[in-house]
């Protein structure tokens, strides 16, 4: 897929409809999609999958703490805001970076974020305002505190235990992506998380493609 040209990753009907304006310049917003939410919903898992079928470049947003970060929480201490300042700042860099040039990597992104307040996606939002043509959006992973709980008990090698998931949870400003009500987040897909993997999966790809889709056509209409 040319690294640009957003169109390929969103499926046939996309390309048909584009194919009167294939002589208009490509599409070149970039896009930056955060999977969001607490330890253990299925960040890491959602948004490999989801960069896998768009063709988008995967960040693990963990990778991006600070030592005395996963030395906290690997004892199950939560962060404080002022732990995650320069963590959220790091991913947020990756809003305005310049897109990668090799031709192997997109310079469209998935990123893996908790998120966990409306301040905290309020600064990943700001990159739109820097980064000129930025599409910033947000997935949540919804699921109950027991379903966080068994999964983090059941995973291995990771940092973070199931004692993490009790103050995520207490944290946690679960976004409202209904634009009309006041403090909705309309940038925000929610996604039910406690059923099957595949089944979360091809919810969320569905849903990606539906905004990239409705975005793309927007802006087909507009040049
Ligand atoms: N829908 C799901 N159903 C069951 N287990 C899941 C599901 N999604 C993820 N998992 C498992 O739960 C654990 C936490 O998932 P992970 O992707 O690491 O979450 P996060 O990145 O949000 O901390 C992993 O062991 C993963 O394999
Ligand atoms: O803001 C935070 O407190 C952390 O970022 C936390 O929310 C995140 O979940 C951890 O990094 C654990 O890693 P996993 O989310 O991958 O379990």
């Amino acid at each position: 897929m040319a690294d640009w040209d957003t169109s390929a990753a969103l499926g046939g009907h996309l390309r048909d409809q584009n194919a009167t304006a294939e002589k208009k310049p490509k599409n070149e917003h970039r896009w930056i999609w955060f999977v969001t939410g607490p330890t253990a919903c299925g960040k890491t898992t959602v948004a490999k999958a989801l960069a896998r079928e768009l063709g988008f470049t995967f960040v693990e947003g963990d990778d991006y703490h600070p030592k005395a970060n996963v030395e906290k929480m690997s004892h199950g201490e939560p962060l404080t805001d002022s732990d995650r300042a320069g963590w959220l700042q790091a991913l947020a860099e990756h809003e305005t970076a310049a897109p990668p040039t090799s031709s192997s990597s997109s310079p469209h992104l998935v990123i893996t974020c908790s998120a966990l307040k409306r301040h905290y996606r309020d600064i990943l939002r700001l990159g739109a305002k820097h980064a000129g043509d930025l599409r910033i959006r947000f997935i949540f992973l919804s699921a109950p505190e027991e379903v966080l709980r068994q999964r983090a008990e059941k995973r291995k090698g990771h940092f973070a235990g199931a004692g993490l998931v009790k103050s995520q949870v207490e944290v946690l400003e679960m976004p409202d992506p209904d634009p009309k009500k006041e403090g909705g987040e309309g940038d925000v897909v929610v996604v039910d998380v406690d059923r099957d993997v595949e089944s979360v999966e091809r919810a969320v790809v569905e849903r990606v493609r539906e905004v990239m889709g409705g975005e793309e056509g927007d802006f087909l209409r507009l040049n």
